[in-house]
């Protein structure tokens, strides 16, 4: 039996802050203790003592190795996992996908092989449904039971992962059946490729067209249908990586009635802002993802909502593609850039700064990037909390540390970073996976095969 002892830190988890001592015993939290009360003996020690003592971020919107856009997103299970390790996430939630004309099985059979035996931190899978019809109805049932508890459907992307309103009607009504959780991309994806079209005959191709044809009225009008069709289905909904405060006003009116609605917003919509896409030389493509960012006003509104819990989850939605080579599809015609930017390894840093710019408390950083979304997804004690019998999933985070976020330093296997140059307090220093080190004091001690495929239970967030 291996035993841990974590002494002096203090302890952040959503519900409290304490100074304690944590005792970790195969893989698990034993128990908490105030600091030096208990004469506990352990084969390993780490001192905490002027950090914090944060459980392990759950990012519940990642892909790895994703096929879009005639390429695949660059980070492999391996490099991904141990980039989001290096930034204090030890539970990922990634997307398989279902191909067109193809079952759940088998797209969740092509995921599990993917990372299967590959993966530093622990992970578990999201459905993508993009062919919706009554075998594919039918299997929801069989992976809900199994662990696979969530079912993304877009409104976006026609001709490629796009369902109508009768597939998402359906959908949503088998899981208000089975207990799974409807997680919609809400952007009206046909009346963007009008536009689309529309900009590129008039010769307009550069990256900054792509933030103004996918409008935020459009990202706010899919929001509203999507709840709506929600509400008739009666089933609870998830919209990820919101972006426009149109859209947040959507999600506010169906809570403030009482609706089980909620909403992910990510990093590079706190962070980033059309200024990014206008940057010159096609250096905008780097920022090109759907929804799109939104002009900086939009920020104010997701940081309240964030505050409220209009919002409850942060993820990355990490889908990174090399600005060499990738990015580059899209010169002259930027509907032809892949969609997606790298961040699983920033979160946890950017939420952290995000305390010490004052926008939101310690508490919340953990509440939004660790126990929601363990809650929301089903993953509620084992992650995103640091109590007894949970899995020792911890991070010795120091609030002090200065680093400035870099391509040059950071793991992700991609060539640019989206915050290059950006100063930030804080820094994960230490990590354990289920009680061992995949990151000690700055180097990684981690292996791929370490992290162990964790199959869900249904959303523990409901009304
Ligand atoms: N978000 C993005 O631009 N790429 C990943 C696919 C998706 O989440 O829509
Ligand atoms: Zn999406
Ligand atoms: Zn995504």
């Amino acid at each position: 039996m291996t035993r841990t002892l974590i002494t002096g830190g203090l302890v952040v988890t959503a519900a409290e802050e304490t100074h304690a001592d944590v005792l970790v015993e195969d893989g698990r939290v034993a128990a908490l203790a105030t600091p030096g009360s208990q004469q506990w003996t352990a084969d390993r020690v780490i001192d905490a003592s002027r950090k914090y003592v944060v459980p392990g971020g759950v990012d519940a919107h990642t892909h790895m190795e994703m096929p879009f856009g005639g390429t695949f997103s660059s980070d492999t299970f391996e490099t991904g996992t141990r980039a989001a390790a290096w930034g204090g996430t030890t539970t990922i939630i990634d997307f398989a996908i279902q191909s067109k004309g193809g079952s759940l099985r088998a797209g969740l059979d092509a995921w599990h092989e993917k990372a299967d035996g590959r993966c530093a931190i622990d992970y578990g899978f999201h459905m993508i449904a993009s062919d919706v019809n009554e075998s594919t109805l039918k299997e929801m049932d069989a992976l809900v039971e199994e662990g696979v508890t969530s079912f993304k459907l877009f409104m976006a992307y026609p001709g490629v992962f796009y369902s109508d309103d009768g597939q998402i009607l359906r959908a949503m009504q088998r899981a208000g059946q089975n207990g799974g959780l409807i997680m919609v991309h809400a952007e009206n994806g046909i009346a963007i490729d009008v536009l689309v079209e529309q900009a590129v005959a008039r010769g307009h191709t550069d990256p900054r067209v792509h933030g103004e044809v996918r409008k935020a009225l459009l990202e706010a009008e899919a929001t509203y249908r999507a709840i709506k069709l929600a509400q008739v289905a009666g089933a609870p909904l998830y919209v990820v990586h919101v972006s426009a405060a149109e859209a947040v006003a959507e999600l506010t009116r169906a809570r403030d009635e009482g609706l089980n609605v909620f909403g992910e917003t990510c990093p590079q919509y706190l962070f980033l802002s059309t200024d990014n896409l206008a940057e010159p030389d096609f250096e905008g493509a780097k920022y090109v993802c759907s929804t799109p960012l939104r002009p900086r006003e939009h920020q104010a509104a997701l940081w309240r909502g964030l505050r409220s819990n209009d919002l409850q989850v942060v993820s990355t939605d990490h889908c990174p593609f090399c600005f060499t080579g990738q990015k580059e599809l899209g010169r002259g015609d930027f509907s032809k850039i892949p969609n997606g930017l790298p961040g699983v390894e920033n979160r946890m840093d950017l939420l952290h700064q995000a305390v010490v710019d004052g926008h939101i408390s310690r508490r919340r950083w953990i509440e939004i990037a660790c126990a929601t979304p363990a809650r929301m997804f089903g993953l509620y004690p084992q992650k995103g909390t640091i109590a007894p019998g949970s899995d020792a999933d911890i991070v010795i985070y120091d609030p002090r540390a200065e680093q400035v976020i870099s391509a040059e330093t950071h793991h992700m296997n991609v060539d640019y970073s989206a915050y290059e140059g950006r100063r930030l307090t804080g820094r994960v220093e230490t990590v354990l996976s289920r009680g061992e080190p995949v990151i000690s004091q700055r180097t990684y001690t981690g292996r791929a095969g370490h992290g162990a495929y964790t199959p869900r239970s249904t959303c523990q967030y409901l009304n």
